[in-house]
């Protein structure tokens, strides 16, 4: 990993996050979102972001996703500052029910962005085709968003991102809609997906079993306003299944020292505000 622009380029799934912050302003209301984030996902790496409610996670993953301007500091990937969403980003977000078209089938809400894309008639039946098959829907082509399940609406939306061939995937708390079964299906697809495809991925979650499980490092961030409290590095072995990973006594350390972390952002927020009201 180089901020060297010559390698850069080489590079093009390298996140470099710089000295971010985000402030809202507006109608007399100030709010200091994120005050300085600087951390690095290298090429085909998968980084999870945890951290208190209202941390800044979204607004830190639409600063990244280029749809948000940051207040300070910068985004670059692959060496090129994000200034507007890039064309090899795609995201997944909470709200599949939102973000798929009702009136489109399964097939059309997958190639519309590759439409938007410019690729070629041929080339977009064969990736929605492969996309689809890769997240076990290669039977559902035809229906609509609404005649799906939850789980499977977030699988249409995941085959989406994955036909667009994207270099960096982010996902913002992508399960937290579906019931447990479903969600561990789908973290095990994500998992499978990332290793097939190489992509980058930043995953943010409010749960911290889900983090230790996916991530190969979990990004802990400290409550609003945010700076990166720790990055964990997760030893654990590449090859995981839900039961035998999660009863490893390292997923158990692990666990729970992101949980100790989480914690401390909050005193540490309370501590602030109460510091803060005394002032
Ligand atoms: N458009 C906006 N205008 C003003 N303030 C905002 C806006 N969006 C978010 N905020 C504020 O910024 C802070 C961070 O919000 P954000 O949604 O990024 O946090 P989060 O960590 O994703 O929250 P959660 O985990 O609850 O989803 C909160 O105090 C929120 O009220």
């Amino acid at each position: 990993m180089s901020s060297n622009p010559a390698t850069a380029t080489a590079d093009p799934g390298l996140l470099d996050v710089r000295g971010v912050r985000k402030v809202y302003q507006g109608s007399g209301r100030t709010v200091e979102a994120v005050r300085d984030l600087t951390f690095r996902v290298g090429t085909g790496d998968l980084a999870c972001i945890v951290g208190p409610s209202g941390a800044g996670k979204t607004t830190l993953l639409k600063c990244v996703a280029g749809l948000l301007a940051p207040t300070a500091g910068e985004v670059r990937l692959g060496g090129t500052p994000v200034q507007g969403p890039p064309a090899d980003m795609a995201v997944v977000f909470q709200e599949y029910g939102r973000s798929l078209f009702p009136w489109m089938t399964v097939a059309q809400n997958v190639e519309l962005p590759l439409k938007q894309k410019k690729i070629a008639r041929g080339r977009r039946s064969e990736l929605v085709t492969r996309a689809l098959a890769s997240v076990g829907l290669a039977d559902v082509p035809g229906a609509y968003p609404w005649q799906l399940s939850g789980g499977m609406q977030q699988r249409v939306a995941i085959a989406r991102a994955i036909a667009y061939e994207p270099s960096v995937l982010l996902m913002d708390e992508p399960f937290a809609a579906v019931d447990a079964q479903t969600r561990a299906e789908l973290e095990d697809l994500t998992r499978r997906l990332w290793r097939e495809l190489g992509m980058t991925v930043l995953f943010v979650t409010h749960d911290i079993d889900e983090a230790v499980y996916l991530g190969q490092r979990v990004l802990v961030l400290s409550a609003s306003p945010t700076v990166v409290m720790e990055d964990v590095a997760v030893d654990l072995p590449a090859d995981r299944e839900q039961l035998a990973t999660r009863a490893l006594p390292r997923f158990a350390e692990l666990r729970a020292h992101v949980y100790g972390q989480v914690q401390r952002a909050k005193v540490f927020h309370a501590e602030a505000s109460v510091a803060k009201a005394g002032a």
